[in-house]
């Protein structure tokens, strides 16, 4: 018999969406799904300024050597201004290595908790993570070795953040225990805690002797500012924190399939910043030895070029713009068309995601009867909202809520 006679059929990921998605003939259907930006025109979007770094770096004729272990210098450099602010005075002891995308800053960073997070023989290594969180943060730390525990974050209720409960939760842990937050644009709800609730949420972890794995995937994406969408980031660092940092470049610069990523670990001098980036290179390794140089030669482009970095910046600002208008007219229309409901939710969230509160089973009405796809727990990308299909989307939508 096969030696994979026992392989059982698995469930299909996050990306499923878009198979049934292709698979529906309709021609005015509508993909909600995958969290990845499109045009008012429904057409994946390349940056003009990814464009231009691209060009420059192909006509450089560069050769196709190795990386090093933790990747490109100009590339990891920028992402560490770009995350703790070019004047941050935790860039000289910073550990930072290049990942594949964000998925891989994640799973460094889970290897790196269970091999070196304080705390004995004994103590269950474990992460907690906000309820809901993204679809692939429960996997990625278990297959690291870690136990996943929960703290409250939404609030069915409100569609709103639970704040009380994530208070109490923090509160509630064992001291030391680890807690992984989103930065910005929480995914899958949109739901971000205001300035003034980071700053409580900040003293109640610093009160438990918390230790904070900080996933930003959207910076700039989500207010459209870099430096704001970086604030809890920058707070906790000031307060003392010395965090990891999971870095995405898949969104805010465009560069999804170039797999452009960072993880990095705020030390507390440069000589501790020396030994932590001779553990990172002894976990790459093993893991896939050194990442892909061509997207993290484009992103280096535009992170060291004032110019580029400028015009990228205004790029990423005008697709969180364009993010923000669809919210609006969604609202609007659904507001035109008489629907009961407060839909003021889908204005406050910010982000590639809105969280509708609509039920599994309107989501399945929605695809089967209105060819519109996204995941069962009403989760939309805000992204594949356009000015040509709002109006039928606010239409089925309202036929589903009422
Ligand atoms: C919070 C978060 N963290 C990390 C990642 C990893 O992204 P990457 O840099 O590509 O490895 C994503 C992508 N999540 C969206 C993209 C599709 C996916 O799930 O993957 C999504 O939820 O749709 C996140 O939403």
């Amino acid at each position: 018999a096969s030696s994979w006679a026992n392989v059982p059929q698995g469930p299909p990921a996050i990306l499923g969406i878009t198979e049934a998605f292709k698979a529906d003939s309709f021609d005015q259907k509508i993909n909600l799904g995958v969290g990845a930006y499109r045009d008012d025109a429904g057409k994946p979007y390349v940056l003009p300024s990814v464009r231009q770094a691209e060009d420059k770096v192909i006509a450089q004729r560069l050769n196709k050597e190795y990386a090093g272990i933790t990747g490109l210098p100009e590339f990891t450099k920028g992402a560490a201004e770009l995350a703790y602010g070019a004047d941050s005075p935790v860039l000289g002891r910073l550990a930072i290595t290049q990942s594949i995308s964000g998925t891989g800053a994640l799973r460094i960073g889970a290897a790196f908790i269970e091999r070196f997070y304080p705390g004995g023989a004994d103590r269950p290594k474990e992460i907690y993570i906000p309820t809901p969180s993204w679809a692939n943060h429960n996997a990625v730390f278990t297959d690291a070795g870690l136990s996943v525990k929960k703290y409250r974050y939404y609030n069915p209720s409100t569609i709103g953040l639970d704040y009380e409960g994530l208070l109490a939760d923090v509160r509630a842990a064992p001291a030391g225990s680890v807690f992984m937050l989103h930065a910005c644009a929480h995914n899958p709800t949109g739901v971000d805690p205001t300035q003034e609730q980071w700053i409580e949420i900040e003293s109640a972890i610093r009160e438990a002797g918390h230790y904070v794995f900080f996933d930003m995937a959207y910076q700039g994406f989500a207010s459209g500012d870099a430096a704001k969408d970086a604030f809890a980031v920058r707070y906790f660092v000031e307060k003392g924190h010395q965090p990891v940092l999971a870095q995405s470049f898949a969104k805010n610069m465009g560069l999804y399939g170039e797999r452009v990523g960072a993880f990095s670990v705020v030390c507390a001098d440069a000589a501790e910043a020396k030994r932590v980036d001779s553990q990172i290179k002894i976990l790459v390794r093993p893991m896939y030895s050194n990442p892909p140089v061509h997207g993290a030669r484009i992103a280096g482009a535009i992170l060291s070029d004032a110019a580029l970095k400028t015009q990228w910046l205004g790029e990423v600002k005008d697709m969180a713009d364009r993010i923000i208008a669809m919210r609006k007219l969604l609202r609007e229309n659904l507001e035109s068309l008489g629907s009961k409901h407060d839909w003021s939710h889908i204005t406050s969230q910010i982000g590639m995601f809105a969280y509708t509160g609509l039920k599994p089973e309107q989501m399945d009405v929605l695809a089967k009867e209105h060819s519109v796809y996204a995941t069962r727990d009403g989760r939309i990308s805000v992204a594949g909202i356009t000015s040509g299909n709002v109006g039928r989307l606010a239409e089925s939508i309202f036929k589903v809520t009422g």
